[in-house]
């Protein structure tokens, strides 16, 4: 794929989130990579969704360098770098402040795994990470801010578990690409709800048992998944 393509499928990503309900005036940014040439396409900082087009897009090469663009990229670049060099496997990330996934970030508490909605995505609680330090928010923030979820999804498949809640922050979420980052962030929030209000109605409720955890999420994902057309 063209670096021109890639803008192109970041800024459609992008624009998904206010058609979605995701985002509040400029709260939110989608990133894509080029893993080849080692660049990543993200969203500028603060502007607004409404006027958006690809000269509001911004190319950064894996260090933070700037290689294209006018503006600054977003002020969530580095974390979304930490995200790209720790999980090889995945093309896009998104970050929202979407009311209900940011519920669960706020009370500090993982996304439980209630039902086969959830499981059709989510291999197990959308992990929620642990409060930072002082010095990690009077540091390199953003930086810390992917070190912290990636110091989360140790011993966990970033590709099986795709997407987090960031403690006191909001939901990040990645994919094989910007638009399946996108749907995965949206299906976070629908999980989000559902699983708040789960919980409100029945304290007392389960996980979902494992087999049908199983069942849902590996007829859609990894080797044997065998789900829709082929
Ligand atoms: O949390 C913040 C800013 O505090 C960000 O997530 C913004 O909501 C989006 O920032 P930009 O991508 O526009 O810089």
């Amino acid at each position: 794929m063209s670096l021109e393509q890639l803008k192109k499928e970041v800024l459609e990503a992008n624009l998904e989130l206010p058609k979605k309900g995701l985002v509040t005036y400029t709260w939110g940014n989608v990133s894509g990579i080029d893993r080849d040439k080692g660049l990543v396409v993200i969203k500028a900082s603060g502007v607004a969704y409404g006027e958006m087009t690809v000269d509001d897009l911004v190319v950064v090469d894996l260090r933070g360098n700037k290689v294209e663009g006018n503006l600054n990229p977003s002020s969530d670049t580095a974390t979304h770098l930490v995200l790209y060099n720790n999980f090889l496997e995945i093309g896009g990330v998104v970050h929202t402040h979407s009311t209900w996934a940011t519920i669960w970030a706020q009370a500090g508490k993982a996304i439980p795994h209630l039902g086969t909605t959830h499981a059709d995505y989510f291999y197990g609680k959308i992990p929620c990470t642990r409060q930072m330090t002082e010095q990690e928010i009077e540091g390199e923030y953003e930086k810390e801010t992917g070190n912290v979820i990636v110091e989360t999804f140790e011993g966990l498949k970033a590709s099986y578990i795709p997407g987090v809640v960031v403690n006191n922050h909001g939901p990040f979420a990645w994919g094989k690409d910007a638009n399946e980052a996108v749907h995965n962030v949206v299906v976070m929030e629908e999980v989000a709800k559902m699983a708040y209000r789960t919980v409100k109605l029945n304290p007392e409720v389960k996980s979902i048992p494992q087999k049908l955890l199983d069942k849902h999420f590996l007829r859609k994902h990894g080797d044997n998944a065998y789900y829709g057309q082929k």
